[in-house]
Order: structure tokens, then C-alpha cells, then sequence
């Protein structure tokens, strides 16, 4: 017997300055989309751009911020008219890397939740400090010591997919071990943001995924088991306990905590496929074939790609594949994105993209060759201290520009960067490849325009939905558990072009990219 019930999908994307949440139909229409944004929303938490930064490199969330968050994102879903029976299964995205400590207590806690409450009151103690994130640069000394531990950046490399990177988790973790040790000891668990946001929808603590624990410098991304020796450099002998086993990212982890079939009317058999990081879901949203390159414009800037086998990169990270139809993925993420690009805007014209953008069309593109670097947070490709520089046509170092000429600095710099620092990577930029550009910055045209003209590739975008990670969530939540669909997805991606490169690429940027090449040469590194 078939049954005729409308079944619908649901996704959240915990990202670094806001919670998305969106409902999608059989079709992968969009439904209903309600968002959070944490320093607008819950100014309590005192967060910039929903992060808290420390002395010395250090970056935190507090992570009963993204608690409450879900509470507010809910009521706004039941605002905006959502049907929770019909919801047939969820899943979710995450920031990357940041790492949530669960107290002894939580796991209880979480399966004992009144439905009559806010989550947030009831879970005030679940955790043992505020959350290290992806923007954290602090654990230089725990990069090398792990490096050292394993016989060497290669080697950890080829093990885990990346060389040591101060964000990644296992650094974060061994900080902790080492500075905090009532900390490490009183954590019963440890989530990353994406399965701690899963525990919530689970009522009790989710499994890491391959995907997204392929960002921890801990999981041999070949046995998709944790490392013996990473962990042993990372912690003690509870810390593979501590995270538990990981499971492939198109699992059903589980059915929905009854806190939300009490709270909100979901189905008690309303299915959670296992929650995964924000550039895994950009990919699966992204539904990349051969050739493509997705562009992620959240926060930071990250270029995606569909690996069908492991490779050891020099620079940048492979990844598990967060589907079976991407078995890995390569990533390379450039902390100063969309946030950088915001304070600087901000800075020029006020809050006004528009005003931004005329800007940039009162210019010429190569910028009568002004250049410059804008790393307002430490940047990691490449790895420098934060810092502003520019130079002139002549390639002399340059106090200041007018406003239009900084603004194409900012952006065609921000775009020879992906470019350069891709090509380095193996990535193949050129007119026969497609770039389909995804996140908040995507639907800036002029923006597009310039990453078009400087990678001489015309750029796309999904007709779905400007964000391929929250699209993801859902997409992944619905094909997963679909009948012997095993995750697969088969369709075409719907995508539109949006820019197209103008004739004149080799004449100006060829010479652009090599400057960039020779000025990144000059540029202070930051050390191991
Ligand atoms: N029209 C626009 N042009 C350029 N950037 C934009 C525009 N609209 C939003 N953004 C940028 O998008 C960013 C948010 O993107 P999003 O993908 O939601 O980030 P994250 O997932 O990291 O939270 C903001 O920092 C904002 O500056
Ligand atoms: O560190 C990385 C990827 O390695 C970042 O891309 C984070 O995953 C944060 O994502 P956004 O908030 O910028 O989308």
C-alpha cells in the first residue's frame, strides 16, 4: 500500500553568524526558510560576527548560544506556518572544525527533555567551556607537536587528508588536554558543531560523520577509522571514547527527540540522517560534476571539488565525500571572505551593497594595477598574521587609495588569491570549466563578475537556492532515505550562469596573477 502523506524535508545550517533553517518538498522545492542571527538575536552572548575573540589568536562560541538559537529558529518555522507531521526526516550543517564539551550529565539531560521548557533553560550546564571555532588560531605549538608525532607534515597529510592547520580539531583538542585539564577530564563527550547540533535534534549524542571528521587532523580518511597515533599525540587513552566512532555521512543516525514531537508535532519516526560540516553540505547541495569547481562565499571563502580517490595535498585538505557520489573532496578555505569583505564595505560606503557596488563599477578591471592584501583575521592560505597592504600601478607600497580603487583591490586581490592558491592545489581554472558560486556573497552579481573575469571562467549559480550547504541539509535528509536511493543523487544540479569573463582575461590578469605570485613571496609568514 502506498501512502499519500505530503512528505516534506528539513535542513539547518549552523554557520559561523547565523542559523539557517529551510523545508523542502519531494520536488526539492523550497517550502518555508526562517533564519537566526546571532549578533542581532541574541545580542546576550556579545558575539561579533557570532564569534568572541580571546587574546592570542583565540576565537570562541559560547555553545548555548546556538542552543537558544534552535529554540528561536523553531518558533520562527512555526511562524512562518510550517507542518511539522509532515516532516519525513532532517538533517543538518555545521561550521567546521569547532569542537563542543559535553558535561557528565548531558547525555541524560538530553534524552529527558520537557517539552514544556525552552531547551536552552534545560541544557544551561551541559557544557564544560565555550566552544573553540574554525577562526581559532591559537594552537600553533599543538600543530607541530602532532605533525612531529606522526613523522612529519607529509605524513599526517597523507594519513588524514591535511597537515596540521591550528583550527583543525585535534590540535584544539590537544590544546585543551594540555592547558585545561579539569576541562578535558569533566567532558563526558566531544561534538563537533555539526553532530552537537544533531545531538539536539536526537536527544543524545550524535555520531561524528566521515565528512565532517575528516576536518580534525585525527581520521585516517583511507580506513575511516580514527588514527592511533594523532590521538595518542591529541589526548589520553579516554579521548577515542570521548568521540566515539564516526559513521558515513549518509546515515540515518536515528529518529527525532521526542522533546520536538512533544513541543512542535513532528512524527515520532521523523528520521535524522547524520549532520555534517557546511562545505560537505555545500558540496552535496552543489551536486558538482566533473569539471566544476564550487565557490563557497560564506564567512570565509572555501573552493569545493569532487575527488573520485585520496590525494595528499600540500596545501589545502581532502575530505571524506560527504555522498556516494563524491567518495572525497578537496577544500581550500581562505579565512578573510564575506565577513572581511562586510567590514570593509562598511568601512567605504556604510551598510549598503549596492552603494558598495558602485563602487566597483566606477572601475576598470585590473584596477589601473592598485592591488591589495586584506587579511583582517589571521589568514590561512596563505598562513599570515592579520594585515593590510597596497600597492600602486608601479608596485610601490601604497598608504592609501580612493575608496572605488580599494574596493577592486579588496575583490580582485580576494579573487587572485582563490585563483592562485587553487592552481597551486591542482585545481584546473580555465574557459572550459564551470564555477558555480554558493553562500550569502552569491548573490552579488558585481562580485561574481570579478571572480569570472580574473578566474576566466564563467560562474554559475543554483536556481534552487542561493546557499548550497542549508539546501544540502535538506536535499541530503530527503535522498538518504529515500527507498534503495542509498544517498545517490542522479539529477542534474539546476543551475543558471550569472557571469560571464570579458575577452580581454590574458592581457590583464595573467600579469595580475604573477604579481600576486611575487608580492605573497614578500609577505611575513606565520611559523610552525
Ligand atoms: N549582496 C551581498 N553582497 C556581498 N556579500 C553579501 C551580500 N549579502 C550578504 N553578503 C554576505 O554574506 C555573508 C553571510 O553569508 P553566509 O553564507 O550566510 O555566511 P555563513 O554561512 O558563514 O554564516 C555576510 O557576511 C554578508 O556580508
Ligand atoms: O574552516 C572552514 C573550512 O575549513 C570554514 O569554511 C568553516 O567551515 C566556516 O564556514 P562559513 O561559516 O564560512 O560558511
Amino acid at each position: 500500500m502506498t501512502e499519500d502523506r505530503k512528505k516534506s524535508f528539513l535542513g539547518f545550517d549552523f554557520s559561523t553568524q547565523r542559523l539557517k533553517a529551510i523545508v523542502i518538498d519531494e520536488s526539492s522545492a523550497v517550502l518555508y526558510e526562517a533564519e537566526v542571527e546571532f549578533d542581532v538575536d541574541l545580542p546576550e552572548f556579545r558575539t561579533a560576527g557570532g564569534v568572541v575573540r580571546g587574546e592570542r589568536g583565540e576565537v570562541t562560541t559560547p555553545p548555548l548560544l546556538w542552543v537558544k538559537a534552535l529554540d528561536m529558529v523553531m518558533d520562527r518555522l512555526v511562524v512562518a506556518g510550517v507542518d511539522f507531521s509532515t516532516i519525513e526526516a532532517l538533517s543538518g550543517a555545521g561550521q567546521q572544525h569547532g569542537s563542543v564539551w559535553w558535561s557528565k550529565d548531558a547525555e541524560v539531560r538530553l534524552s529527558k527533555l520537557s517539552p514544556d521548557d525552552f531547551l536552552h533553560t534545560q541544557l544551561a550546564t551541559s557544557f564544560v567551556c565555550d566552544s573553540p571555532v574554525w577562526m581559532d588560531s591559537s594552537t600553533t605549538v599543538d600543530c607541530k607537536a602532532l605533525e612531529e608525532a606522526v613523522g612529519g607534515p607529509e605524513e599526517l597529510a597523507k594519513i588524514t587528508g591535511s597537515r596540521a592547520y591550528e583550527r583543525f580539531t585535534g590540535p584544539q583538542i590537544r590544546k585543551i588536554y594540555r592547558s585545561r585539564q579539569r576541562a578535558y577530564q569533566a567532558a563526558s563527550r566531544i561534538s563537533l558543531v555539526s553532530s552537537f547540533a544533531c545531538s539536539l535534534l536526537l536527544g543524545k549524542i550524535a555520531p561524528i560523520d566521515l565528512s565532517d571528521g575528516s576536518g580534525m587532523n585525527l581520521l585516517d580518511i583511507r580506513t575511516m577509522k580514527w588514527d592511533e597515533m594523532a590521538l595518542q599525540a591529541c589526548g589520553d587513552e579516554s579521548l577515542a571514547s570521548k568521540l566515539g566512532d564516526p559513521v558515513p555521512t549518509a546515515s540515518v543516525v536515528g529518529t527525532i527527540n521526542p522533546y520536538f514531537v512533544g513541543r512542535y508535532g513532528f512524527r515520532p519516526e521523523c528520521k535524522v540522517v547524520a549532520f555534517t560540516g557546511d562545505n560537505c553540505s555545500a558540496l552535496a547541495g552543489l551536486r558538482l560534476r566533473s569539471g566544476w569547481v564550487g565557490l563557497s562565499l560564506g564567512t570565509s571563502d572555501t573552493l569545493l571539488l569532487g575527488l573520485q580517490s585520496p590525494a595528499a595535498p600540500t596545501a589545502g585538505h581532502v575530505l571524506v565525500g560527504p555522498t556516494p557520489d563524491a567518495p572525497y573532496m578537496a577544500l581550500l578555505c581562505f579565512a578573510n571572505g564575506s565577513l572581511t569583505r562586510q567590514n570593509h564595505r562598511d568601512r567605504l560606503v556604510g551598510k549598503n551593497w549596492e552603494a558598495f557596488n558602485d563602487l566597483l563599477r566606477s572601475t576598470v578591471r585590473g584596477n589601473m594595477g592598485y592591488m591589495g592584501l586584506y587579511f583582517d583575521t589571521a589568514e590561512i592560505v596563505p598562513r599570515c598574521h592579520k594585515l593590510r597592504a597596497l600597492w600602486d600601478g608601479a608596485g610601490r607600497a601604497a598608504d592609501k587609495l580612493a575608496p572605488p580603487q580599494e574596493a577592486r583591490a579588496l575583490l580582485e586581490g580576494q579573487a587572485l588569491a582563490r585563483r592562485a592558491h587553487a592552481e597551486d592545489m591542482g585545481f584546473t581554472l580555465d574557459k572550459s570549466s564551470r564555477v558555480v558560486a554558493t553562500g550569502g556573497a552569491s548573490v552579488n552579481k558585481e562580485l561574481l563578475q570579478i571572480f569570472a573575469d580574473v578566474f576566466n571562467t564563467p560562474v554559475y549559480v543554483l536556481e534552487q537556492h542561493a546557499n548550497a550547504a542549508l539546501l544540502g541539509a535538506a536535499l541530503r535528509a530527503a535522498l538518504v532515505t529515500r527507498e534503495g536511493g542509498e544517498g545517490h543523487n542522479i539529477d542534474e544540479p539546476p543551475v543558471s550562469p550569472v557571469a560571464t569573463p570579458y575577452p580581454d582575461h590574458d592581457e590583464i590578469y595573467t600579469p595580475m596573477l604573477a604579481r600576486y605570485r611575487e608580492i605573497i613571496e614578500t609577505i611575513p609568514k606565520l611559523a610552525y
